[in-house]
C-alpha cells in the first residue's frame, strides 16, 4: 500500500460539491473537450483519457465517482493548487514584461518576484485548507525580502496578487475566502514553506521554478511534489508558457513577442499552457492543456494521457539543459553528447519545462552537471522526476542510483550530476558517455 488517508479530514459530499477538510470543491462546471483539437495537442495521445479509479474525481459532476483510491484526493487538492498558482504567475509575469513589476533578487544574488512569494502563498493556503494547519511545507521561498522598508511595498503588492488570485479561485473549482486574507495570513502562509523535514509526509513546493526564465517572458514551471517516507509519489508541474507545438520551446521569448505583435491566438483555442500531473504507481502521466482567456484566467480542458519518446537511437534524440552556464556546465555536455553521438543542438530550456518536454516525448534527454559543491534543492527535482518515471522514462544521477529525497532539502550524495531519459537502453549509454567524458573534463 503506498498511501492511505490517515491525515486526511473526512471527505464529505453534498448536492453542492465536496470538500477535504474546510476546503469546498464546488461541483465543477462541464469539461469543454472542443477547445484542443486533435492537431493542436502536440505529441500527445490526442483522445482524452479517462483517469485509473484511483485518479477519479468530480469534475464531471458525478459525486458517485468519486474513490478513495491511493492519493486521488492529495493529487485534486494539488493539481488545484497548481492551476491557481499558474493564473497568479502569468499575471505578474504579464505585468513584469509591461514594466508595472520588477524583480529583487535574496541574499545569494538569486531572482525573486512577487510572483514566487505569492505562488508559495496560495499553493501553502490550499494545502492548509485541505489538509489541516499541521501540514508540512518544504518550500524555496521565505519572508526575510519582505521585511523593511523595501520589503513592506512588495509585501503589499504580495498580499494584493493573493487575494486578486484567491477571488477567482472558482475558476479552478475551489471556492474562494470568505474575506480577503490579511498580510500576517499571507506571511504565515508563506513561512509554512519552511516546515521541519518529517519522515512520513511532507510537500515539496517550487513556486516558480525557473525565476530567470519567468522574467524574461519565458519557459518556468510551478512545481508541487508529495514525499512519504523519503519517496516522492505525487507530483503536478504547471507550465503556463509551454507552447502547443514542442518546436517554439527553440524561440524563448522572442516567439512570444513576435506572435503577439503579429497576431494574437484566437480566444479559446490552445496555444500554450499545461499541467501535468501523475502519482507513484499510476504507471501514467497526465497533461490538462490551459486555455487562456484574455481576462488571465483559463479553461481547464481534460486530462490526456503523455508518454516519453520511443526514441533509442542517439543520433535521432533532442538533449535538453539548462540556459545557463552557470547552473550547468555547457562545455561539459557537449563532450558528451559528441561521445554519444546525438546529432542535434541542444535545447536550452528554463526551468523545469525540460521534465515537461521529457514526459510529452518532445525530447528525449535531459542532463544538468552543476558546478562542484552546488547541491540540488529537492523542490527543483521532486515532481519532475514523479511524472518522467510514470511516463515511463528513467531519471538517476551519473552513477545510476535513484535521486535521494530522504534527507530535508537537498538531494544529498548525488553523484556528479542529473540524468534524465526516455528509456532504460539510452540512458545506459548515456551513463558510459559521461563516465568516458568525466576524467577528461574541467568540472
Ligand atoms: N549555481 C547553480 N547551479 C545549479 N543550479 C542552480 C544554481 N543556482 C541556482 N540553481 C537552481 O537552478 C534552478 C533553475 O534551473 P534552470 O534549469 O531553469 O536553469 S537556467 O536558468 O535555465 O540556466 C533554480 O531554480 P529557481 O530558483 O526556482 O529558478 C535554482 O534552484
Ligand atoms: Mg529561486
Ligand atoms: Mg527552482
Ligand atoms: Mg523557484
Amino acid at each position: 500500500m503506498l498511501g492511505n488517508f490517515d491525515s486526511l479530514r473526512e471527505i464529505s459530499r453534498n448536492a453542492r460539491g465536496w470538500s477535504v477538510g474546510s476546503l469546498a470543491f464546488p461541483r465543477a462546471r462541464s469539461w469543454r473537450p472542443s477547445a484542443v483539437s486533435s492537431e493542436t495537442t502536440g505529441n500527445i495521445d490526442s483522445r482524452a483519457q479517462p483517469r485509473p479509479q484511483c485518479l477519479e474525481h468530480n469534475r464531471d459532476g458525478n459525486d458517485k465517482k468519486i474513490t478513495r483510491g491511493v492519493y486521488a484526493q492529495e493529487l485534486e487538492v494539488a493539481a488545484r493548487a497548481v492551476q491557481l498558482g499558474c493564473m497568479l504567475a502569468q499575471r505578474v509575469q504579464e505585468r513584469i514584461l509591461r514594466k508595472e513589476e520588477n524583480a529583487g533578487s535574496k541574499d545569494d544574488k538569486s531572482l525573486v518576484t512577487v510572483a514566487d512569494w505569492g505562488v508559495q502563498a496560495v499553493v501553502s493556503w490550499v494545502l492548509s485548507q485541505a489538509f489541516g494547519e499541521e501540514v508540512s511545507i518544504i518550500a524555496e521561498e521565505d519572508t526575510k525580502g519582505l521585511k523593511g522598508m523595501n520589503g513592506i511595498q512588495t509585501l503589499q503588492r504580495v498580499v494584493a496578487v493573493v487575494n486578486e488570485c484567491l477571488s477567482q479561485a472558482s475558476v479552478v473549482g475551489l471556492t474562494p475566502p470568505s474575506r480577503k486574507l490579511g498580510t500576517i495570513e499571507v506571511l504565515r502562509a508563506i513561512n509554512k514553506g519552511n516546515s521541519e523535514v518529517r519522515s512520513s509526509r511532507s510537500w515539496v513546493l517550487d513556486p516558480v521554478d525557473g525565476t530567470l526564465g519567468f522574467v524574461r517572458g519565458d519557459q518556468y514551471a510551478i512545481a508541487l511534489g508529495m514525499i512519504e517516507d523519503g519517496r516522492v509519489v505525487l507530483g503536478v508541474l504547471g507550465c503556463p508558457n509551454y507552447p502547443m507545438r514542442p518546436q517554439w520551446l527553440n524561440y524563448h521569448q522572442k516567439y512570444y513577442r513576435l506572435a503577439s505583435k503579429i497576431a494574437p491566438p484566437p480566444p479559446g483555442k490552445w496555444h500554450k499552457g499545461c499541467v501535468l500531473t501523475s502519482a507513484k504507481g499510476a504507471g501514467q502521466a497526465w497533461m490538462e492543456p490551459l486555455v487562456w482567456n484574455s481576462d488571465g484566467s483559463f479553461l481547464l480542458n481534460p486530462p490526456r494521457v503523455v508518454a516519453v519518446s520511443p526514441v533509442d537511437d542517439p543520433a535521432q534524440a533532442t538533449f535538453c539543459e539548462p540556459v545557463e552556464k552557470a547552473n550547468s556546465s555547457h562545455s561539459f555536455t557537449e563532450g558528451v553528447a559528441d561521445s554519444l553521438g546525438l546529432r542535434k543542438r541542444p535545447l536550452r530550456v528554463y526551468s523545469m519545462a525540460k521534465y515537461a518536454a521529457i514526459a510529452r516525448g518532445d525530447a528525449e534527454i535531459f542532463m544538468k552537471f552543476a558546478r562542484a559543491g552546488y547541491k540540488e534543492k529537492i523542490w527543483d527535482h521532486a515532481a519532475g522526476v514523479l511524472i518522467v518515471e510514470e511516463a515511463g522514462g528513467v531519471v538517476t544521477d551519473a552513477g545510476g542510483r535513484p535521486l535521494d529525497f530522504s534527507k530535508g532539502r537537498y538531494l544529498e550524495g548525488l553523484d556528479r550530476g542529473i540524468i534524465v531519459s526516455c528509456g532504460t537502453g539510452l540512458h545506459r549509454r548515456i551513463i558510459s558517455a559521461v563516465d568516458a567524458s568525466w576524467n577528461s573534463s574541467k568540472l
